[in-house]
């Protein structure tokens, strides 16, 4: 043990600094998280967990409508008591951690940590040093700079919401827009989605976000793309936000424009450590400017994507690194995106829009799943693979477009990882009758033999 009053301190205690703070404290260092907020961070308390926990019964409840024809009502959700079980749910999560991190000997320190110097945190008038320090501040959603900015609501106020209002607006369609938007839409509200790209859910396969904004304009919604709101205006009966050529008029309106990294008021300027709107710099070791200062997860300024298991694997990684247990820097594995839409859309490794840009280098292979399979697709005649081979005949990506994506998107993931060939596959045996058999079956004629 240094001088200092910790080995590490973590600035958060979300995902970026819980998972190294345990293995650093399981490996006999002295840790604290400073946390302002509750514990854990925007996953457990305002994300990941609330959304798929309020998504639940809304995939029964897609699954059922598909038997629709044959008789079999389709069942009603209702919002309110969801709503209430959810808040009952995830609210404990909160005293749960603080006392999970106590048993692990982990301090949380309650309040605003910013930086004096490279070993040294002031927590709302007190300070703390420690030998390293981890900055895991995340991100926030993103406010647009616009009169009545005021009147637009974020991600956290949707997911509390008691009553769905009738209609909703939401002003970007990326990932949050979408995913909350399906359920509205499945509530049967009015839905509108406006945003100033062409199109809706860039990171994702163009073919599958169309035929997800086709089957949910079918339901009802309405697209609007290229479009820049402006202003937003308060009615009596209402909100109504105005692009260049047009206007939307709701009762309800969600802003969906990105999220923003927490960088401010963290004393980074003054110890030279750069950072933007899009995170704090760091280098191949996730180091920042002062080498003992790191930065993980969402508030890291980095092309790869802003998720849990991302954040994950950095605070993994930091802990490894100041353990001694690696001196190399990091290096991701592929990372698997999976929206939860209905039905949801998953991509992994190359993209079929950049695979498709290089056919010197790929070969794509789309295969009409629910088509082929509907038996075991629970009537999914939509669910639709694409399989990405280099020019080895290795599985370098893949995307899925099915209510099954979430199981099969982390055995193509495996796939990938561990460059499986046929002759792998069939060493081993799987499951009868499910999607990932299926799969196998279709992945075995067209990788690389052995
Ligand atoms: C609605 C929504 C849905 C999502 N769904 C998914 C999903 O399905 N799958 C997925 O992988 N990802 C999802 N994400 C993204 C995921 O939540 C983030 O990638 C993840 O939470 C990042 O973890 P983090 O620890 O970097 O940041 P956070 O979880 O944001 O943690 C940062 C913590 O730092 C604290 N903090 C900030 N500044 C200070 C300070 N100065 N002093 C003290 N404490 C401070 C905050 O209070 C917070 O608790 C979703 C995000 C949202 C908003
Ligand atoms: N399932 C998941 O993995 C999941 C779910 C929710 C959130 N997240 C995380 O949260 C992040 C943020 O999600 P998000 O949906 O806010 O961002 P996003 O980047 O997915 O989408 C933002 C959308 O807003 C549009 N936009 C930006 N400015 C605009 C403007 N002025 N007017 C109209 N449209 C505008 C963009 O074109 C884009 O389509 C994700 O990137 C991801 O890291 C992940």
């Amino acid at each position: 043990m240094s001088n200092y009053d910790y080995d590490v301190l973590f600035i958060g205690s979300g995902h970026a600094c819980n998972h190294g703070a345990i293995a650093l404290k399981m490996a006999g260092k002295k840790v604290a998280m400073i946390e302002e907020d509750k514990h854990g961070g925007t996953c457990t308390n305002y994300g990941c967990d609330a959304k798929i926990l309020l998504d639940g019964p809304f995939e029964y409840q897609e699954g059922f409508a598909r038997y629709h024809d044959l008789g079999m009502p389709t069942p009603e959700i209702n919002w309110k008591n969801l709503m209430a079980y959810k808040k009952k749910l995830i609210g404990a999560f909160d005293p749960l951690l603080g006392q999970t991190f106590e048993k692990y000997g982990i301090e949380v320190i309650k309040g605003h940590g910013q930086l004096t110097d490279p070993h040294t945190v002031d927590v709302d008038g007190k300070t703390y040093s420690a030998e390293y320090i981890v900055v895991g501040t995340g991100a926030r959603d993103s406010s647009l700079p616009i009169p009545g900015a005021e009147y637009m609501h974020h991600s956290k106020d949707f997911l509390d919401l008691d009553e769905m209002p009738d209609s909703l607006l939401f002003v970007g369609a990326g990932v949050i827009s979408m995913e909350f938007a399906s359920m509205a839409l499945a509530l049967g509200k009015k839905v509108t989605v406006i945003d100033f790209a062409p199109r809706a859910l860039a990171q994702y396969p163009e073919d599958y976000v169309a035929m997800m904004v086709k089957k949910m304009e079918d339901m009802g919604a309405t697209f609007a793309f290229n479009q820049s709101v402006s202003k937003v205006e308060k009615e009596a009966d209402g909100y109504v936000a105005y692009t260049q050529d047009q206007s939307f008029k709701a009762d309800y309106i969600v802003e969906g424009t990105g999220r923003v990294a927490n960088v401010e008021n963290l004393g980074l300027e003054a110890l030279g450590i750069e950072a933007s709107r899009r995170g704090i710099v760091v280098n191949d070791h996730l180091q920042t400017a002062v080498p003992n200062i790191f930065a993980s997860g969402d508030v890291v300024d980095k092309k790869i994507p802003k998720l849990t298991p991302t954040a994950e694997f950095e605070s993994n990684y930091i802990a490894y690194s100041i353990l001694g247990l690696t001196t190399d820097p990091i290096v991701y594995p592929v990372i698997p995106n999976l929206v939860f839409t209905l039905p949801r859309i998953a991509q992994v490794g190359v993209s079929v829009d950049e695979a498709k840009a290089h056919p010197e280098l790929y070969k794509v292979h789309r295969v009409p799943f629910g088509k082929v399979n509907e038996w075991v697709n629970n009537r999914e005649t939509e669910a639709d693979y694409t399989f990405i081979l280099d020019q080895e005949g290795y599985l370098v990506g893949a995307a899925v477009y099915s209510a099954e994506a979430a199981m099969v998107l982390d055995f193509l993931t495996l796939v990938i990882n561990k460059k499986m060939t046929a002759r792998d596959l069939s060493s081993m045996i799987f499951a009868f009758p499910t999607q990932t058999y299926q799969v196998v079956f279709a992945l075995k004629p067209i990788l690389k033999r052995a």
